[in-house]
């Protein structure tokens, strides 16, 4: 194994959080960081590697060890229960995961249909709520569901609470903060150690900051 790290940064809103904090923590990005389209960047001077990935697709790279680290959302990992260490709690791209649907809705009382894009946290949710339901997974859009009749309730992120609003849905549960978290591969946690442990220190002072 190379000294080099290679860490899996999610495209997408993490992205600019997670640069900017990169930056205060005085890793030197290139300016292109930000707006090229290449999805692997080499920081030579620091001896790291970015690969750009979906936010879903990070914990991927980094459980099967091609990114020795990664960013993700607390909701991914929640979801997607994987092999990989959670190390740090970067404290960026804040908001909750919870239970949303129309106001005075009637609720099928045998099975009420839930539209989710985290169908595994929907159904332990309500299974640990000692409720039977039945979960449809859709990939974005989650809002359009019961608008359209597809389904009853939500399980969503909700951040502003403007997405809700402008929909005509209300929050009914409240199910979970979310954070984005830093997370390891096992082996690349043993093997590059030092590497690993300089990052985590220099991103826990800057955390909140
Ligand atoms: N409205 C929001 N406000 C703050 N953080 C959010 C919000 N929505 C999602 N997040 C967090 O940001 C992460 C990435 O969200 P983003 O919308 O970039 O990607 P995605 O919806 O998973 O991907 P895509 O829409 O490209 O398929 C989520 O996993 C979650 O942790
Ligand atoms: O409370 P708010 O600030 O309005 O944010 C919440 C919205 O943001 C996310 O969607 P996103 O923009 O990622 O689009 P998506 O529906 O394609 O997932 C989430 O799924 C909500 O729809």
């Amino acid at each position: 194994m190379s000294n080099l790290l290679t860490i899996a940064m999610p495209k997408g809103r993490i992205f600019e959080e997670a640069a900017d904090m990169l930056r205060k923590a005085e890793y030197q990005l290139p300016p292109e960081f930000d707006e090229s389209r290449k999805l692997i960047l080499d920081v030579p001077n620091e001896n790291i590697r970015f690969i750009l990935a979906k936010p879903m697709d990070v914990v991927t790279y980094v459980e099967h060890g091609v990114a020795d680290v990664g960013i993700a959302g607390k909701d991914v990992m929640l979801e997607e229960e994987r092999d990989v260490y959670e190390v740090l709690d970067l404290k960026i791209s804040e908001c909750y995961l919870a239970v949303a649907g129309l106001p005075n809705a009637k609720l099928d009382d045998v099975a009420p249909k839930v539209a989710t894009k985290y169908p595994k946290v929907a159904s332990s949710y309500f299974r640990e709520q000692g409720e039977q339901v039945e979960i449809i997974k859709l990939n974005g859009s989650i809002e359009l569901a019961p608008l359209i009749g597809l389904a009853d309730r939500i399980v969503d992120i909700v951040s502003t609470g403007r997405t809700l609003k402008e929909n005509g849905l209300v929050e009914l549960e409240h199910i979970c903060n979310i954070t984005s978290r830093l997370i390891v591969n096992p082996v690349s946690y043993r093997m590059k150690d030092e590497a690993i442990d300089e990052l985590v220190e220099r991103l826990s002072k800057v955390i909140g900051g």
